[in-house]
């Protein structure tokens, strides 16, 4: 089988659940690691990108509570990037054990990247990206009482959270590194946390305090280095359609005019699984012979085996792996 280069982007349930303490967050990516190294394992060029909502939600409270005249809170961009730090080393850490442990030599290194968005985008003014710890309403209402340029939304059932503004994705500044990267044989952790948002100003990139949709991220990346599979995994294994009704049906094999229609009638929802469905889009569309497959961290070993997994390209594949 020909090397594929794929571009895997984990999602937050892969590295914190319910406990947030640095031990279960390494813990969590120890077994992620086990399951990313199969594609190493079988020839494949892997580079890894992570969601960090949660992860940097938590650090700005910790940052806002420590906050002095002299030792003030960083701001959100420096924060996006010391998530990229913190995970991108927990990754590191997980994946050389795994790859030393399945008998591999592969070094792997993270890569702070800068992400350029537009500073019109009109994402900076109607913020939707949820980050941080769930709140009940009345927490919500006391901290937005307490911070009245914070806003609060209810996400997917779970609770409230604090949402930050999430442009577009436009250039990912690092992507000549990550490709020269993985043509070196390493394994490269990039676009962590969707990347840090920055415009450009002539020579200058200026950060912008926002969080961008790793997905949406890992696509752009995808794009630039080249990769013929996209990977979003997340806690199911298959898109479906009339999720969570008696008349769930899985998506396996699916093309793009297929998954506009299930877009158009409101199948996927805005937050979680729309923004997966359209950068599968996206990649489909941008690149020759690009595919994105939409499975579960556990499913990988199916597809790996069988093709099992929603695998959205631009003809329906036989079963692929
Ligand atoms: N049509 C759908 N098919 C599958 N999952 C869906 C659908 N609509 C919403 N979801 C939900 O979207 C979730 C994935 O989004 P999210 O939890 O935001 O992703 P992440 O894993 O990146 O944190 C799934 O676990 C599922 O609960
Ligand atoms: N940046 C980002 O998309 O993070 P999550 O996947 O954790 O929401």
């Amino acid at each position: 089988m020909a090397k594929r280069r794929i571009v895997v982007a984990l999602g937050g349930n892969a590295i914190l659940s319910k406990d947030a303490s640095a031990q279960a967050q390494q813990e969590a990516l120890r077994q992620t690691a086990h399951y990313l190294v199969q594609f190493v394992k079988q020839g494949d060029e892997l580079v890894v990108s992570h969601g960090n909502g949660p992860q940097v939600g938590n650090l700005l409270l910790q940052q806002a509570a420590g906050s002095t005249k002299t030792n003030p809170a960083m701001p959100l961009d420096t924060a996006v990037a010391m998530t990229q730090g913190s995970i991108g080393f927990w990754l590191q850490n997980a994946l050389q054990e795994e790859l030393i442990k399945a008998g591999l030599t592969k070094s792997v290194a993270t890569v702070v990247t800068q992400v350029e968005v537009s500073e019109d985008d009109h994402a900076f003014v109607d913020p939707s990206k949820p980050i941080g710890p769930f709140y009940t309403r009345d927490e919500a209402e006391g901290q937005h009482a307490e911070h009245p340029d914070y806003r609060y939304v209810e996400d997917a059932g779970r609770g409230y959270r604090r949402v930050v503004p999430s442009p577009k994705p436009v250039n990912v500044v690092e992507a000549d590194v990550v490709e020269k990267l993985v043509d070196a044989g390493v394994v490269p952790v990039s676009v962590g946390g969707g990347g840090v948002p920055v415009v450009r100003k002539g020579n200058r990139l200026e950060g912008r305090e926002a969080v961008i949709d790793k997905d949406f991220a890992s696509e752009k990346l995808a794009e630039q280095i080249h990769a013929d599979t996209l990977i979003i995994l997340t806690a199911v294994d298959h898109v479906f359609v009339n999720f969570n009704t008696p008349q769930q049906k899985s998506l396996t094999n699916v093309t793009v005019p297929e998954l506009k229609r299930y877009i158009d009638e409101g199948q996927f929802a805005k937050g979680s699984m729309l923004p997966k469905v359209e950068a599968a889009i996206d990649f489909v569309e941008n690149t020759p012979h690009g595919r994105t497959v939409i499975t579960s961290l556990e499913n990988i070993g199916d597809f790996l085996a069988n093709g099992e997994g929603t695998v959205i390209a631009r003809v329906v594949e036989e079963p692929v792996r």
